[in-house]
């Protein structure tokens, strides 16, 4: 194996490993409004201590006095410290901002969340009380509130805190819903992490900037509320200290002394802005920083494997598919797979082969139980070591998933969540799958970097995926793979984002991992060079089916079927220099267009009336050979004519 280059450093998506809240600091504006902010909390709650006065002590040689050495910001018309007051009347402002703000994200992190990642019937549920939350009028509330809790401004703020949770609830579950479709989430899931893991690790985090921006911009208009509300002598009754009765007080007197309004009006609206400002600021860095961090986004892919043939499971296999259907949900289900069906045994690679839309992915998926959420089995079996797992729920799948059977796919960077090390990265799934704690899980890590022969695995584990070039990313992605040692991997076009170095030394790694661990690989390619070089067997699939089965050797001297010899044609590794490649004419059907009969029938040079009449059945050539194709004996007989 040779050695990986040393991967060039990456500055500009440095940024986007910088915690969010030292990002923030190191901007002028976030450092000054922080700074203003905690000031204020801490003379507020250190008011006993620190105001200069009772605010309630009535200094009355000294009515509305203005600033002075003794009084710094003047008194009232009961000659009471305004500073004193503001200080003891923050107290109430900012606790009931708390609360509020605390109510708001118990009620609305959890929920969106859980709407966005689940989807489903929690999701439509959540979404129209969030409708009829948001049709109600929150002053009608929080006066009722306020009339049955007389002057607990706690029960109006824990009331608004719910109202306004449904906005916040649905900006998160946009974001869950965006991350959910981060290869990366998958990839976790692929790991054998629980939801619960996958949420609390890598959806949240995603999620961590727009919680922040909503809570500090409700935070500044739950401030104004309240304000209004003491203003209205709804809060604490008289003489408390409140900023809204201190706003009360001064603008009775305003025309007499306007002086008044200066300390709390300054006050309040200093303090709005400072949370508006705080939720400008996160936004601008989590902006930068996800600008910075890797954009890939999974491609919903719609596909459609198949075998079809014996109808009982091969119970001396590690994995048997059978009659395997999947459709969408819905109304108008759609078949997206049909009846398709293979075998692997344990320590075989199985090449699953077809060109863009055949099914490919769909069928990996289904064998590892995590179809799309619109999609699902409608019959057939995939048989796993003995045991049917068709029908098995998420959670029973993750004691297999990760552990017994793993996944690998194409885009290793995306399947890395940019926010962590590598080492942190591995160390989450060996956690999951290992049940080990403390340093044996580095040093498991390192053994599995090792593995994986990635040269000085300690400094790569420091490292985050932006660090690290695609062909290292595929290694930490296929270490994260191998730490249950599964017995089954699924590898989705493994190599297809790497240089053609790169890819020969991801093969030769499976292809060793394989040997020392004896793991079956469902391989899924385009290409026919990596099918020669590791596969023991290939399954061509075309419009949801599978059209032909058969050795490799076999394949390759003799196909059994016109697609899989016009798929052979057409590979660049059966051109020579000078030569057109000789395309297939046409393109995929999409599951909306699969013709009655053979599906194949309108791009193929062989086909006659009777292949567009009716399902075609598959067809038993020899040991190991199948072919969904009327006219295999011709084309077995070499009468075809290319
Ligand atoms: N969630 C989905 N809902 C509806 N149709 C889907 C969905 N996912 C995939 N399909 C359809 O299923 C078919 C097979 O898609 P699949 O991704 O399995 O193909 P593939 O052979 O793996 O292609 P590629 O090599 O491009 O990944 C496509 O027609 C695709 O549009």
């Amino acid at each position: 194996m040779t050695t990986l280059p040393e991967p060039a450093p990456r500055p500009a998506a440095d940024a986007a490993n910088t915690g969010l809240v030292r990002s923030v600091l190191r901007s002028p504006r976030g450092a000054i409004v922080v700074a203003f902010l905690v000031v204020l909390i801490l003379a507020c709650a250190l008011a006993p201590l620190i105001a200069p006065y009772d605010p309630l002590a009535q200094h009355l040689s000294a009515v509305r006095s203005g600033p002075s050495g003794r009084y710094w910001l003047g008194t009232d018309s009961l000659g009471r410290d305004l500073l004193s007051r503001l200080l003891h009347g923050g107290r109430s402002s900012l606790l009931g901002v708390l609360e509020a703000v605390v109510t708001l994200l118990i009620v609305a992190v959890p929920t969106g969340l859980l709407a966005g990642y689940l989807g489903g019937t929690f999701d439509r549920i959540a979404m129209r009380v969030a409708e009829v939350v948001m049709s109600v009028p929150v002053i009608i509330i929080l006066l009722a509130v306020l009339s049955i809790f007389e002057h607990s401004m706690t029960s109006a703020m824990i009331a608004f805190g719910v109202l306004g949770s449904s906005g916040l609830m649905r900006v998160i579950r946009g974001s869950a819903l965006a991350a959910r479709e981060e290869l990366y989430v998958t990839a976790a899931e692929l790991m054998g992490l629980s939801r619960l893991q996958v949420v609390v690790r890598h959806v949240l985090p995603r999620c961590r900037g727009a919680i922040i921006i909503q809570a500090s911009l409700f935070a500044a208009v739950t401030l104004g509320v309240q304000t209004g509300l003491t203003f209205l002598s709804l809060g604490p009754p008289p003489p408390a200290a409140t900023w809204g009765g201190m706003v009360a007080d001064a603008a009775s007197v305003f025309n007499q002394d306007a002086w008044m309004l200066v300390p709390p009006g300054v006050t309040i609206a200093l303090t709005v802005l400072a949370f508006g400002l705080l939720g400008d600021v996160v936004r601008d860095v989590s902006a930068e920083k996800y600008a910075a961090a890797p954009a890939a986004r999974r491609k919903r892919r719609s596909g459609t494997p198949d075998t079809a043939g014996r109808p009982e499971p091969a119970t001396d296999m590690l994995l048997s598919v059978r009659d395997l259907s999947v459709a969408t949900d819905g109304g108008r289900p759609l078949r997206l797979l049909d009846a398709v069906g293979f075998d692997i045994a344990a320590g075989e690679t199985v090449g699953l082969v077809g060109e863009s839309g055949s099914g490919k992915t769909m069928t990996a998926r289904a064998v590892i139980g995590l179809l799309p959420g619109n999609c699902r089995i409608t019959s057939g079996q995939v048989v796993f070591d003995g045991s049917p797992v068709q029908d098995l729920d998420q959670r029973a799948f993750r004691k297999l998933r990760g552990r017994r059977i793993a996944m690998i796919s194409q885009e290793p960077m995306a399947a890395l969540d940019p926010s962590f090390r590598i080492g942190s990265l591995v160390a989450e799934v060996v956690r999951a799958v290992d049940g080990i704690k403390g340093k044996a899980v580095h040093a498991r890590v390192i053994e599995l970097l090792r593995m994986v022969e990635i040269p000085d695995p300690e400094a790569v584990a420091r490292r985050f995926p932006h660090q690290i070039s695609g062909g290292m990313a595929q290694r930490v992605a296929i270490a994260m793979a191998i730490a249950g040692r599964p017995e089954l991997l699924i590898a989705d076009e493994p190599t297809t984002a790497l240089d053609v170095t790169v890819q020969a030394e991801i093969l030769d790694l499976l292809r060793s991992l394989q040997q020392q661990n004896n793991m079956a690989i469902l391989l899924v390619t385009h290409d026919w060079g990596v099918v020669a070089d590791v596969c023991t067997k290939v399954v061509v699939m075309y419009a949801g089916q599978v059209v032909e089965t058969a050795p490799t050797g076999e394949v390759f001297d003799r196909p059994a079927h016109p697609y899989t010899r016009a798929l052979l044609l057409s590979s660049p590794e059966n051109t020579h220099v000078g030569e057109r490649i000789q395309a297939i004419p046409g393109s995929v059907p999409t599951p909306q267009r699969w013709p009655a009969g053979c599906r194949f029938a309108s791009r193929c040079d062989l086909a006659q009336p009777g292949c567009t009449e009716g399902a075609i059945p598959v067809k038993d050539i020899s040991e190991g050979r199948l072919s969904r194709c009327l006219r295999v004996d011709t084309l077995l007989g070499g009468e075809a004519r290319r």
